[in-house]
C-alpha cells in the first residue's frame, strides 16, 4: 500500500508518508504524534486534506481526482483498543454481523470456520462481558477477519490487557494473524519492546511526521534520526563534530573527547548527532588501550529489576551505562576506589543529521 496524506486537525498537522507490503508494519511514536489519525485515514473515518492513498493498486483516496471511497468499501478490517464489541451481542452474532449478506448455510459455517481458528469454541453462546480481555480481542479479531480485509488495522490492540498476561496474549494473538491472514497488517503501539517482538518492519513518527522505516533491527541498530534514536530508547545523545574519515572509520569530537566511529553510508556534516545505547557501553577496571576507552567515575546508579543504569561522567559528560542486576565489578571498584574505564565501541556510535525540521510532504528515511 502507498500513503502520502497531509491532514490538519486544530494546531495537530499529520505528515504521513511510507510504502508498506505483507507483513506486519508497527507505527511506533509517542502519544498524540499521529499514528491513530493515519489510522483513520486510511479506513476512511477521516479524510485528509491532501495527498493519496493507494491499497493493492486501489486508489482509496486521491485529493487531485477528488477519489473518497466509502469506509464500508475499503476492505479494510480495524481493530480498536477497547475492541468495541456489541455488548448484547452473543460472540456467535458479533462474529457473524459482517457478513450477514451471505447466506444461512454459508455464514454459519465461516463463523464456525472464524471459532476454531480463534480458538474461541465453547465460547459462542456467551457475551463480550463473560470473556477474558484476550478472548475479547480473539471476537473482535475473528469479527474483522471474516469479512477477508484486504488491509488489517491494529490500534495499540493489548493496551487494554494486563501486563503479566500481555505478553503471552500479544504473541498468540500475532501467530493466529500470521497464520490465518496473508494481507498487509499495520499495527500502531507506543511501545519499542512491543514493535520488536511483533513487527517486521517498523515506521516511526515524530510529532505528526513519519520520519524512517525499515526493517526492525536497522531501525533499532541505525535510527536516522534523533527523534527516532529516542524513541527506540537511545539514552545518550550528543552533539558531534566531524573531524575527518579514514579506512572506513570517522573521527569526531564531543566537546572534551575524541572518538572514533565505523563509517556507514549516511552523508557527513561538520557537525551532527551521535548516539550509543546504553546497552552498548562497556566499563571496565583496566584500561586496555583501544581506542575510544576514558577513565570514568560513577555518578549515580537507577537500579532496574534485572539491570541497573549506572551514569558515568566522563571528560566532564555524564552518559548512561546498563550493567547487569548485580554487576560484582563495579560493586567491588567502587569499594576498593579503584579506577574505572569507559570504552564506547566504534561500531555501535550512530551518526544522525542534526537538523530535525520536516517541510512538505517527504518520505520516511528508508533503510
Ligand atoms: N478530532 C480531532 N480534533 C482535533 N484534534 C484531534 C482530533 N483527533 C486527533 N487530534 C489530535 O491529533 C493528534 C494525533 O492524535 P492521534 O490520536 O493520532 O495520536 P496517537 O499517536 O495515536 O496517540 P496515542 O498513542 O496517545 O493514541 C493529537 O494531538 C490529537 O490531539
Amino acid at each position: 500500500m502507498e500513503v502520502s496524506i497531509e491532514k490538519t486537525l486544530g494546531n495537530f498537522t499529520l505528515q504521513s508518508s511510507f510504502i508498506s507490503g505483507k507483513g506486519v508494519l508497527g507505527i511506533l511514536g509517542s502519544s498524540g504524534c499521529g499514528k491513530s489519525l493515519t489510522l483513520k485515514c486510511i479506513a476512511g473515518l477521516y479524510s485528509p486534506d491532501k495527498g493519496a492513498i493507494k491499497l493493492n493498486g486501489k486508489e482509496l483516496f486521491n485529493s487531485d481526482s477528488k477519489v473518497n471511497v466509502l469506509p464500508r468499501r475499503r476492505n479494510i478490517g480495524y481493530v480498536f483498543q477497547n475492541y468495541a464489541l456489541f455488548p448484547h451481542l452473543t460472540v456467535y452474532k458479533n462474529i457473524a454481523y459482517g457478513v450477514q449478506h451471505l447466506d444461512n448455510a454459508k455464514r454459519h459455517e465461516k463463523v464456525l470456520e472464524m471459532i476454531s481458528k480463534m480458538q474461541l469454541n465453547g465460547h459462542e453462546k456467551q457475551f463480550p462481558s463473560q470473556l477474558s480481555g484476550g478472548q475479547q480481542q480473539r471476537v473482535a479479531l475473528a469479527r474483522t477477519l471474516i469479512t477477508e480485509p484486504e488491509l488489517l488495522l491494529l490500534d495499540e490492540p493489548f493496551s487494554a490487557l494486563d501486563s503479566h498476561v500481555k505478553q503471552i496474549l500479544e504473541k498468540e494473538l500475532l501467530s493466529i494473524i500470521k497464520k490465518n491472514y496473508h494481507g498487509i497488517v499495520l499495527l500502531v503501539t507506543h511501545n519499542i519492546e512491543e514493535a520488536y517482538r511483533l513487527c517486521d518492519r517498523i515506521l516511526v513518527f515524530d510529532k505528526g511526521t513519519s520520519v524512517q522505516i525499515g526493517e526492525k533491527e536497522e531501525i533499532i541498530r541505525y535510527p536516522a534520526t534523533v527523534s527516532a534514536a529516542r524513541i527506540t530508547g537511545c539514552k545518550n545523545l550528543f552533539e558531534v563534530e566531524v573531524l575527518g574519515e579514514e579506512e572506513g572509520y570517522i573521527h569526531i569530537k564531543a566537546e572534551s573527547f575524541c572518538l572514533k566511529a565505523v563509517k556507514r553510508k549516511s552523508e557527513l556534516h561538520t557537525k551532527m548527532m551521535a548516539g550509543i545505547r546504553a546497552q552498548d557501553l562497556r566499563i571496565s577496571s583496566e584500561n586496555k588501550e583501544n581506542p575510544n576507552t576514558f577513565e570514568c567515575q560513577v555518578t549515580d546508579e537507577i537500579e532496574g529489576i534485572f539491570s541497573t543504569t549506572v551514569i558515568v561522567n566522563c571528560l566532564g559528560k555524564n552518559l548512561q551505562v546498563e550493567v547487569p542486576g548485580s554487576d560484582l565489578l563495579l560493586t567491588h571498584c567502587k569499594e576498593q576506589k579503584q579506577k574505572l574505564w569507559l570504552y564506547i565501541p566504534e561500531e555501535k556510535i550512530f551518526l544522525m543529521n542534526v537538523d530535525q525540521s520536516h517541510h512538505g510532504m517527504t518520505m520516511p528515511v528508508v533503510n
